[in-house]
């Protein structure tokens, strides 16, 4: 497994196009970016704007008499005091919509990247780092346009208008402060990067491996409670989190000496001010209302350019988050996987299967899990798949129902699969998995999704026909609730509801595999009979690694 700290590395590394599309889906269009940027701007002209005028208001008070002759100044300082108040609500409203929208728009993209890959293509992904690269990874993008795009932006704009603002009233003055802006960037950004640029890198994959493990623990409470093991996962929980705390006060130290340099520059741009034009202000050659003017705006200035270190850093979170993206996202599906498309469409009514001489292999894998499979299978069929363990049964359920790609030929109602959509295909060959997802949620909940508009009276027939009419009354009706990941139900139980499932969503060619996988031997055969017997005229692949009494099946393909 990779550690969170060598992959953080991968954040120096040349961008690949993954990660680049990956940027541009989290990037608003430019429709949606100028308007935050155009609040920004006006934010920002009036941030430096009404110290430029408080400095002039102060300085002519102080030296004339009448306050007519101040009126214009008040009217000033009021409408920047107001405007930066004002636009910097609408540039966080418009900037948070946008990107809000974003957001919206780059998680269902990525749904979308990643759904053709399950669940072959997943298999080596660890269930709480997904969780984490798609909740805390896509929450960190969105700041792409907030804290990098739109600041950096801005700040270059209301830096260069101040510099030929100061520059009308006095060039060394505006030279002084171009100066300190420039040292200021280059000092901030390095310091930030020597503190805090590896703990920038640091904070998403630690926080993923944080999830991690309480995603780990959560879901093996009762493994770990049974094996004495929770303190000691609790103890990894608590070295996670204290890593991760590590960084973040790194972090935090980086953002302070920031604050720090940008002050210190802002305090030399103020006293070059001073220094290039007290003496002039003092033979009468430079007004006084110029000279707090020159001296007080770069301290305004500087509070916007404060933004750019910090968006410098923020950039380098915004990569690393864009890379652990891409990689559960890649823009090329492997080969082994299905492709969605495919013209051919598939005959109403009963299909017949020929499978000649299939061989199919797992994403990664260096072999093929399966070889030289052949096998017919007419509709309405009992077909048993036997085999030691590891043989290959399930992959040969994984081809089946198009998730895995295979070589050979797999004709079904006269088509070849590889011809059809997989969606299509999907829609009449269905895969009850060993160990079938049920939701937390009643018993109706979980038939409905099979079929939405599905009566009361349809879900209590279909509970009826897999033999757990009795069950269901007993639990009190459909509303019953099944547990998390099924834990109020038995395995047995379990498989049944599962088949309810399918038998609802009216799959031609019913996949079990191993049903009885979670049942205990005694009643097994007693399951299958059960399940064959419900499952009607439809046909069935049976995949069993234990025997199965002969008389319920009318063929039998053997792997390994
Ligand atoms: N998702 C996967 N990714 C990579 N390799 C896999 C994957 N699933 C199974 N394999 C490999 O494919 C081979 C066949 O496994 P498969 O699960 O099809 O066997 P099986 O006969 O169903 O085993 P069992 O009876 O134990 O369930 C094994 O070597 C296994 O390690």
């Amino acid at each position: 497994m990779t550690s969170p700290i060598a992959e953080s590395t991968a954040a120096d590394t040349k961008m690949t196009p993954a990660e680049r599309e990956v940027l541009e889906l989290a990037t608003p269009p430019a429709k949606r970016m100028w308007v935050p940027i155009a609040w920004a701007v006006l934010w920002g002209i009036s941030v430096v704007s009404l110290l430029a005028a408080s400095a002039f208001l102060i300085t002519r008070a102080s030296l004339i008499i009448h306050i007519l002759w101040l009126g214009w100044a008040i009217v000033a300082v009021r409408m920047f005091a107001l405007g930066r108040a004002v636009f910097r609500y609408l540039k966080q409203l418009s900037g948070h919509d946008a990107s809000f929208r974003q957001l919206a728009e780059m998680r269902v993209g990525l749904l979308d990247r990643l759904e053709p890959l399950a669940p072959a293509g997943l298999a080596r992904t660890r269930r709480g780092d997904l969780l984490s690269r798609l909740v805390d990874d896509i929450d960190e993008l969105q700041f792409l346009p907030l804290r990098v795009i739109e600041p950096l932006i801005t700040s270059v704009i209301v830096a260069a208008l101040t510099v030929v603002g100061v520059a009308i009233m006095s060039v060394p003055a505006a030279l002084t402060l171009l100066g300190c802006l420039l040292v200021a960037l280059i000092v901030a950004t390095l310091a930030q990067l020597m503190i805090a640029g590896a703990a920038d890198r640091q904070v998403a994959p630690l926080r993923a491996a944080l999830g991690d493990r309480v995603h780990d623990t959560i879901t093996n409470l009762e493994t770990l409670r049974a094996y004495d093991a929770l303190d000691s996962q609790l103890a990894r929980i608590h070295e996670a989190d204290a890593a991760l705390r590590r960084v973040l006060v790194r972090r935090s130290i980086g953002e302070g000496v920031v604050t720090g340099v940008v002050t210190i520059f802002a305090g030399l741009a103020t006293a070059g001010a001073l220094w290039f034009n007290v003496d002039a202000t003092a033979n009468g050659t430079f007004t006084p209302e110029f000279l707090t003017m020159v001296a007080l705006v770069p301290l305004a200035l500087f509070e916007v350019f404060a933004q750019v270190p910090v968006a410098v850093a923020a950039w380098r979170r915004v990569r690393v988050s864009a890379q652990r993206v891409a990689t559960v996202a890649p823009t090329t599906v492997p080969s082994e996987i299905p492709q969605p498309g495919g013209t051919a469409k598939l005959p109403e009514g009963p299909l017949d299967i020929t499978i000649t001489d299939v061989s199919a292999r797992w994403p990664g894998a260096a072999q093929p899990a399966i070889q030289g499979c052949s096998v017919e299978i007419p509709a309405g069929a009992r077909l048993l798949v036997a085999g030691e363990s590891g043989s290959g049964k399930s992959t040969f359920a994984n081809v089946l129902v198009r998730f895995l790609d295979y070589d050979g030929t797999y004709r079904i109602g006269g088509v070849e699969a590889r011809d059809v959509d997989p969606e299509l295909l999907r829609q009449r060959v269905g895969l009850i998995e060993q160990r079938a997802h049920l939701f937390n949620e009643s018993i109706r909940q979980n038939l409905l999704f099979a079929k939405p508009d599905a009566t009361d009276a349809e879900l209590e027939a279909v509970i009826e026909r897999v033999g757990l009419g009795g069950w269901m009354r007993s639990r009190g009706g459909l509303d019953a609730h099944l547990g998390e990941r099924g834990s109020l139900v038995s395995g047995g139980q379990g498989q049944r509801i599962a088949l309810a499932r399918a038998l609802l969503a009216d799959f031609d060619v019913l996949v079990l595999d191993e049903p009885t996988a979670n049942v205990d031997p005694g009643r097994a055969d007693a399951l299958v009979a059960d399940l064959l017997d419900a499952a009607g005229s439809h046909t069935v692949v049976l995949i069993s690694h234990t025997p199965i009494d002969e008389r319920l099946i009318s063929a039998k393909l053997v792997l390994g």
